[in-house]
């Protein structure tokens, strides 16, 4: 849906020369929730803002649906980027303008009929769960509400792509949770394609299918956000996944001093639980086991969970518990 092939962005600004981005490829895919997680400066809005052009790509090409956006003529790409949606984390909403006005304002601009554009803005405001509050001006809403008229405006022209630039970077976590779930919704019931940027794993955790990690302006690290959040390989997506807070807990070192026998670490991701399995096996030996430490969480859709274990028993008896998981299909990796 979206692809970006080898997508190079350099500011230069009087005599100083900033490489923003660097040979970014990557593909988004239909239907999915595409997340791309960096640090400040890493590059993550001027990559988001070359996907509909508002920065121009020095090199590189950027293909939304079949169309290639960087051949376009001015007026070409005015008509595509009604195809592609945009929200921000300060909502960008005009301040003289009602909550319907806000959202009509890219109906008119397409030059919608009167009916019909009322008629999309009772269905926006219904959508996005503002009923009652159209006639309101945005000093008069929350900062959620606001995003929720950003997102009612930037679905105005039903888009086939929505970005999200840090949506929920400037609202508090209850509130972030709402606007994510109003996102996952919304892709869900109309299989819109989004991509967002953001500093938070919490925010890729909770509804994205894949993630990128950019650092530097490059892409460090991209795959589906089980597998990235359980076996992170670069450093930046290390610290983003420890930084997040239910993969923290009670140190390693400190879990270290706490064992009696070995530290087992067993991961499991999907349907399958790991209690009955660590159960069953730990039977067939002569070791003992106790629980130091656990998590059973959801990856969007996905349950995943890891076990740290103090597992008492011969070192036969342990490396026999080892294989059993992983035949189980398991992960199980003794730590000390
Ligand atoms: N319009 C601009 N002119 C010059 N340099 C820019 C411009 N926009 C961004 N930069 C530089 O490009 C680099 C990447 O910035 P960018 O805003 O894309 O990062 P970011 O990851 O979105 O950061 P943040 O999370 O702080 O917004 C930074 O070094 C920044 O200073």
């Amino acid at each position: 849906m979206i692809e970006l092939k080898s997508v190079s962005k350099t500011y230069r600004v009087g005599s100083i020369t900033t490489e923003a981005i660097r040979g970014i490829d990557l593909h988004v895919r239909k239907g999915e929730i595409f997340g791309v997680i960096g640090h400040s400066g890493a590059g993550k809005s001027t990559l988001l803002r070359c996907v509909n052009l508002l920065e121009r790509p020095t090199t590189g090409s950027v293909i939304v649906g079949d169309t290639d956006l960087t051949r376009l003529s001015g007026r070409q790409l005015q008509q595509h980027r009604r195809r592609i949606g945009i929200i921000f984390q300060h909502f960008n909403l005009l301040s003289t303008a009602t909550v319907r006005d806000n959202i009509a304002f890219p109906l008119k601009l397409a030059k919608t009929p009167r009916a019909e554009m009322k008629a999309r803005v009772d269905e926006l405001i219904g959508l996005v769960g503002l009923e009652g509050h159209g006639d309101k001006y945005p000093s008069q809403l929350s900062g959620g509400q606001k995003q929720r008229v950003g997102i009612a405006r930037a679905l105005a022209n039903r888009p086939e792509v929505l970005l999200c630039d840090e949506a929920t970077s400037a609202l508090d976590p209850q509130t972030t949770d709402s606007i994510l779930s109003l996102l996952l919704g919304i892709n869900e019931k109309l299989g819109l394609t989004i991509m967002l940027i953001t500093h938070e794993m919490h925010v890729i955790r909770t509804i994205c299918d894949r993630v990128a990690v950019i650092d530097g302006g490059e892409i460090v690290e991209m795959g589906d956000v089980i597998d990235v959040f359980l076996h992170p390989r670069s450093n930046v997506a290390k610290e983003f996944v420890a930084q997040s807070s239910e993969a923290s807990g009670e140190s390693l070192s400190s879990l270290d001093s706490m064992r009696k026998g070995k530290l087992l670490r067993i991961r499991f991701k999907g349907e399958s639980t790991f209690e009955p399995v660590l159960f069953e096996a730990v039977k067939e030996t002569g070791a003992s086991f106790s629980i130091l430490q656990g998590t059973v969480s959801r990856m969007k859709h996905i349950p995943y969970g890891q076990l740290i274990v103090d597992v008492r028993g011969s070192g036969e008896d342990v490396e026999r518990i080892v294989r059993r998981l992983h035949e189980e299909g398991l992960e199980a990796e003794v730590l000390a």
